[in-house]
């Protein structure tokens, strides 16, 4: 339902350009593998498509079943999981969860108890998140991603901290909660974006000289 036109975008760090001339057309519904080696600029595009950097040049249109969605108005249609965003860890997941979906609606009106069975923390409903598991909490955060009903889901390192039945859980929630969602995932790893049908290797546009 969501597309995404990346019209001759750049972003520049100082001198550092980052990314510049990257045009894409990611249409709704496809799933996009975003890679590059360490430093390459992967989480720094995703967070300009999140609308949370901004953009140095060039413009990023956003059409949600054919409308134009404002910049200012993206977050409504999107769920990121990424490193760098922490949980509010003085919350219990209970207490998150109810957070959460003031603002987001669930998918498929699945119950609290439903969700919290499928990420496999229903005995930790009490428990601050300050003292889950670095896998509790990535499950959490792809948790919170995939049960919520938005077109857009940003995955930045989704395996990171998980073990092989967590990788396994997180292909899971592609098949099961993946459908008729624009996903975009930052990784080098195959196992986690092999489903991706297009990629975008950042650092084939990275300008070879500096400003
Ligand atoms: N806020 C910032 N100010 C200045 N430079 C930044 C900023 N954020 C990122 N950078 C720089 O942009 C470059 C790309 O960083 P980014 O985190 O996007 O890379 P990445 O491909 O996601 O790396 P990794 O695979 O290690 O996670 C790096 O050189 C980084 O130092």
């Amino acid at each position: 339902m969501l597309e995404i036109k990346l019209n001759s975008i750049g972003k520049r760090f100082q001198f550092d350009w980052i990314f510049k001339n990257l045009s894409v057309q990611i249409s709704k519904n496809t799933a996009w593998a975003i890679t590059g080696s360490n430093g390459s600029g992967k989480s720094t595009l995703i967070k300009c498509i999140a609308a949370i950097n901004p953009l140095t040049e060039g413009k990023i249109e956003y059409l949600f079943e054919g409308k134009s969605i404002p910049e200012s108005e993206i977050f409504n249609h999107l769920a990121i999981s990424a490193p760098y965003l922490e949980l509010p860890e003085e919350f219990s997941l209970n207490e998150l969860l109810q957070f959460h979906f003031r603002f987001k609606k669930p998918l498929n009106n699945l119950s609290f108890e439903e969700m919290m069975e499928n990420m496999y923390l229903k005995e930790h409903r009490n428990k601050p998140i300050n003292q889950f598991s670095s896998g509790m909490k990535q499950r959490l955060k792809l948790g919170l991603c995939f049960f919520s009903d938005v077109p857009l889901i940003l995955l930045d390192e989704p395996s990171s901290n998980l073990d092989e039945k967590g990788l396994n859980w997180y292909l899971g929630l592609i098949g099961e909660f993946g459908q008729n969602k624009t996903i975009l995932v930052c990784s080098n790893d195959p196992k986690e974006y092999g489903f991706c049908q297009q990629k975008i290797h950042v650092e084939d546009y990275k300008p070879k000289q500096k400003l």
